[in-house]
């Protein structure tokens, strides 16, 4: 039997907190916390209830903008998919990656009867976030292939019935160089071709994200990926630190930055609801920031080099998905705990 660890009772959102207070002092403390561009988006009685079918929360929003009257409004619907491990991390890898493959299909499935066209998975979607252990074995059997791996074969397949684009960040093994690792994001077009990849170009070592043990900073530089439903661009985590970086993806036209990440911590929260927002109104793009929940538990106790005692796992992760406006408006946080879609809509003026 795996181990597992009884999780400490975790704060479900700040939205649950201030559920505490009038609904009067609700809606001042929402309009000051996340503006007031936003609103809550109701879905059709058929998605709703082949979510709950699926056990699946969906946290639905529009984003408010002043329609032009000459250049055609675009509708842009996204979503991203923050969850957990669905088994403990002893689990057999091929048993594990089939696990979570069939929870995401069930969450693309859910987007695609909500309209969704730009689809995002997490850091490293496919397996537990190992690197705290810093073992190889069985973990780097989770890398594959990016452009003809079976993760990428298993979503293009969804990505051409769904007619969505679908972003997926995997650990990438290049086969064709000596196997050399890489944190990739994969973007596969909605007609099911994979338009190109993202690795990862600042990676931590510090605390338990002992990254640098398994590969190095990317070599694709900033690139954005024009889609037929807008501009694309990536900045895998640990970029989220780095302002240049999301620069870079700005100068280089992107309408929409995921940063699909791994984040646990107090230090950490406090700079989540930051850095994403920040970027949004800096650079003039929609930003998207992803996390998964849970508070994943290894077979060994490992250290990191830290003075910490040895121990099991590197903390909660904190969920706490959201997405920002280039105005700075932004949705509510998703579930700290709990596993969550977050599906936007958001219009803006297209160019001719
Ligand atoms: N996955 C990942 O890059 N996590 C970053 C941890 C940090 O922000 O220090």
């Amino acid at each position: 039997m795996a181990e597992t660890k009884k999780e400490t009772k975790e704060v479900v959102s700040i939205d649950e907190i201030m559920s505490k207070l009038s609904l009067e002092d609700q809606t001042s403390m929402k309009k000051l916390l996340y503006g007031s561009n936003y609103e809550p988006l109701e879905l059709p009685e058929t998605v709703m209830n082949f979510a709950k079918k699926m056990q699946f929360e969906i946290g639905s929003y529009r984003i408010i903008s002043t329609p032009e009257q000459v250049r055609k409004a675009r509708v842009v619907r996204m979503a991203a998919l923050q969850t957990k491990l669905p088994l403990p991390t002893t689990a057999p890898v091929i048993e594990m990656r089939a696990a979570i493959w069939k929870r995401a299909e069930e969450a693309i499935e859910l987007a695609a009867k909500a309209k969704v066209n730009i689809f995002c998975l997490q850091e490293l979607w496919t397996m537990p976030y190992f690197f705290c252990t810093r073992e190889k074995q069985p973990w780097c059997e989770f890398a594959e292939p990016a452009e003809n791996g079976p993760t990428t074969k298993f979503l293009q397949v969804l990505a051409r019935k769904n007619n969505m684009v679908i972003v997926s960040p995997i650990l990438e093994r290049d086969e064709v160089h000596s196997d050399v690792i890489w944190n990739t994001a994969v973007v596969i077009d909605n007609h099911g071709d994979v338009l190109g990849k993202h690795r990862k170009n600042h990676i931590p070592r510090n605390e338990d994200f002992n990254e640098s043990t398994y590969y190095f900073e990317g070599n694709t530089g900033h690139e954005v990926f024009e889609t037929e439903f807008g501009k694309i661009a990536i900045n895998i985590c640990y970029g989220r630190h780095h302002v240049l970086n999301w620069l870079m993806y700005g100068l280089n036209g992107a309408e929409l930055v995921f940063n699909p990440s791994v984040e646990a911590g107090d230090f950490s929260e406090v700079i989540w609801p930051i850095e994403p927002r920040c970027a949004a109104a800096a650079n003039s793009y929609f930003t998207c920031a992803i996390n998964r929940v849970g508070t994943e538990v290894y077979p060994n106790e490992f250290t990191s080099g830290d003075g910490k005692p040895a121990h099991k796992d590197f903390g909660h992760c904190y969920g706490s998905t959201y997405i920002t406006a280039p105005d700075g408006t932004r949705t509510p946080a998703l579930s700290r705990v709990n596993e969550i879609l977050l599906k936007i809509h958001f219009y803006y003026a297209t160019a001719y």
